[in-house]
């Protein structure tokens, strides 16, 4: 693949004291990509991302933004970055027009009313432009946090759970917003711990686990990992016993239904079906679930944390 590199990460390491919080973390995010970096509670997800804004003073290995390493370049790398904070950290005295303005002047851009007006619009802000930022509810201030990423139109957006204690209708205009976003050419990389917005959203995804990068896949090879499905039937009659090779499968037995998980590359449903029509379970209906990404990441990181 010859496309260019948005951020480049290489042999980082973070610690703190005694807890190794990154441990040689190396990968590269493509120019354009919509990225998902995934992980458990702690996994390091909010280090690295400290890390590629440049805040955090790593202990080795170097990070780059469309080539500008983000300590030693450090102005040129923010010019081309957006990050969305997971914590609102906001001047409660500000309207939100001034945040804006505010964050428009850090970064040395002027006169740049006409893209606030089309972020405040676009983000549903227009009519709490003159409104100061501590009489916003929650889900508004992330809409700012998400406007302020974005003052100086850069090329890479990072978004750490912007969505959290989000409502549904906020959520689904800010993806809108983000997906455009995506389409006009902008890399876009998002923590969640919402998978299915993970899995709905993302091209790519590393999951992050105690500091190291244990998966790197499209989405497709990484939902393609594993056991891969559940198989769901039906009977008939109820179900008085399900065969024995097949008991330690059994993940739901209520009355005439049964949930059986299969792999998808070494089973074959057909046999199955076959010896549990033998063990007199008349078949009614029968469907394969595929894996979710849910399903994959608990089996990656071996707990449920990460919800
Ligand atoms: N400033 C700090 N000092 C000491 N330990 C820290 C500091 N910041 C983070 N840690 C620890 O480093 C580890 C990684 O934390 P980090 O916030 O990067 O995880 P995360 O994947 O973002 O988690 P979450 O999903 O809960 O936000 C955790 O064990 C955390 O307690």
């Amino acid at each position: 693949m010859n496309t260019p590199t948005a951020i480049s990460i290489q042999g980082v390491s973070k610690r703190y004291d005694d807890l190794q919080a990154l441990n040689n973390v190396s990968f590269d995010i493509y120019q354009g990509e919509f990225f998902g970096l995934l992980g458990p509670n702690g996994a390091g997800k909010s280090t690295l991302i400290s890390a590629i804004a440049g805040l955090l003073e790593v202990n080795s290995g170097h990070i780059s933004i469309l080539g500008s390493d983000v300590r030693a370049d450090y102005r040129q790398a923010r010019q081309k970055l957006g990050v969305v904070p997971q914590e609102i950290v906001m001047d409660p005295f500000f309207t939100v027009r001034e945040t804006l303005e505010f964050q428009s002047g850090y970064y040395g851009v002027r006169n740049n009313t006409a893209w606030i007006d089309e972020l405040l619009e676009q983000l549903n802000l227009s009519d709490k432009a003159d409104t100061n930022m501590r009489k916003l509810s929650g889900g508004m201030k992330r809409r700012v946090l998400i406007a302020q990423a974005l003052v100086h139109k850069p090329q890479v957006l990072v978004l750490d759970e912007p969505t959290a204690g989000v409502d549904v209708e906020l959520r689904q205009s800010m993806w809108r917003f983000v997906r455009r976003l995506h389409s006009e050419g902008h890399t876009i990389v998002l923590t969640t711990h919402y998978l299915e917005e993970a899995e709905e959203l993302c091209d790519r995804i590393a999951i992050i686990n105690k500091g190291e990068v244990i998966a790197l896949e499209s989405k497709q090879d990484l939902l393609a990992r594993g056991l891969g499905s559940k198989l769901h039937v039906r009977a008939t009659h109820a179900i008085e016993t399900v065969p024995e090779e097949y008991q330690s499968r059994v993940t739901r037995l209520a009355g005439n239904e049964l949930d059986l998980t299969i792999h998808r590359d070494s089973d074959s449903v057909m046999e199955i079906l076959d010896r549990l029509r033998a063990a007199s379970i008349d078949i009614d209906h029968v469907s394969v679930v595929n894996d979710s990404l849910e399903d994959v990441f608990v089996r990656l990181t071996g707990n449920q944390e990460g919800k």
